[in-house]
């Protein structure tokens, strides 16, 4: 009989705790791997990730831990559910043990400095590594309270989508595949932005036709930034893409669209987002995703709007009035303008 491999992930918030369970119930062995022993053992001890997924039972297969090198080392399929921030600084001392390994990202941002997705930045620290993406409307929430929940897993390496789907596909989970690891990746990093903004439009009582043309307006958006990048606009069409727009876009459960409606309710950002006490990756992505549009003069006005709310001065009302009162435009201008 063959001994079955234990699989990591590393994080132990929402999402980490969320995907740890899922892979439990399939009956995998999971390694959970958190940088606080305390939380590890007060997990161990009572099934129960009260700060960040209060009333869920963590399942018996899950063993959480705060070593990172044993971690590593008994595990061939390792997912990373660390904030965008955190990814660099936890995995690089640990580069050399992640040669060989199946990494898979779950992490939704973008290096401030560099522009890198988070499975560039595995890359890069473990050049050996074989690496993957997962991405779609997964509220940690609702995949740990076994709301019908679809996933993509994206790589170009056939073999690790196959032993992400067997390992994590489930009653309550389908995982589809994907050979298009960046457009995945970059889906799911930029729609953080349209959900602040889509909780802003909610706290201000704006009308369902309002919530709908920014939502359309986001896809149109982050598809034109995404082609400018060399990225395949049909990857938008799916799951990791208007998918998981739609859900963060509406949903009072997403953090973006929490800090967003505190924001609507006259919160400034650093309140708003200590308000929520978990990270956003939206608040950090609007900064550098400004930046590089206006590098690349990708016409973004939804991505500008809020940038000159948040971080120039600006009032929503002057923005609103910038907005309303462009020169108009062609409907779905972005597939046709890059040769798809
Ligand atoms: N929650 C969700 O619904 C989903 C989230 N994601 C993505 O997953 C990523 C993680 O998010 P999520 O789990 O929600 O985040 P949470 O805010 O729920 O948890 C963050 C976790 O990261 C840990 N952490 C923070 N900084 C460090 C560090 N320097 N070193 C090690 N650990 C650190 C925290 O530990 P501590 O408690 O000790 O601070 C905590 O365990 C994000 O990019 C998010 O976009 C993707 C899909 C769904
Ligand atoms: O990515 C998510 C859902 O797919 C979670 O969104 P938030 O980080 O805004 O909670």
């Amino acid at each position: 009989m063959t001994v079955q491999q234990p699989i990591a992930v590393i994080g132990g918030g929402s999402f980490g705790t969320a995907i740890a369970n899922l892979l439990a119930e399939n009956g995998q062995a999971v390694h959970l791997w958190m940088r606080d022993p305390e939380q590890a053992e007060a997990i161990r001890s009572n099934r129960e990730n009260p700060r960040y997924l209060k009333g869920v039972r963590i399942l018996d297969g899950v063993q959480p831990t705060s070593d990172l090198p044993a971690t590593l080392a008994a595990c061939e399929l390792v997912f990373v559910a660390l904030p965008s921030s955190a990814l660099r600084q936890a995995l690089q001392p640990v580069c050399e043990a992640l040669t060989g390994k199946m990494l898979v990202s779950t992490t939704k941002g973008i290096e401030a400095q560099s522009f890198k997705l988070m499975s560039q930045i595995l890359e890069e620290i473990a050049p050996d590594a074989r690496i993957g993406v997962l991405s779609g409307p997964n509220l940690a929430r609702e995949v740990a309270e076994h709301a019908l929940t679809a996933s993509v897993i994206a790589s170009e390496d056939e073999a690790l989508c196959r032993k992400v789907q067997e390992t994590l596909h489930g009653r309550t989970f389908r995982v589809y595949a994907s050979r298009d690891r960046f457009g995945v990746e970059l889906g799911g990093a930029l729609k953080n932005v349209y959900a602040i903004m889509s909780g802003m439009a909610a706290a201000l009582g704006m009308g369902e036709n309002t919530k709908s043309m920014l939502i359309t307006r986001a896809l149109a958006e982050m598809t034109r930034f995404a082609v400018n990048l060399g990225a395949n606009p049909m990857t938008f069409l799916g799951l990791a893409g208007v998918g998981d727009l739609i859900v963060t876009c509406s949903s009072p459960k997403s953090r973006n669209y929490q800090v967003g409606h505190a924001l609507g309710e006259g919160l400034s950002l650093e309140n708003a987002v200590g308000r929520i006490g978990e990270v956003a990756e939206g608040v950090n992505t609007i900064k550098v995703l400004k930046a590089k549009a206006d590098e690349l003069q990708v016409y973004m006005p939804l991505v500008t709007g809020l940038h000159a709310i948040l971080f120039e001065g600006r009032t929503l009302e002057q923005v609103i009035e910038a907005l309303m009162s462009g020169e108009p435009k062609t409907d779905v201008d972005f597939i046709s303008a890059s040769g798809f």
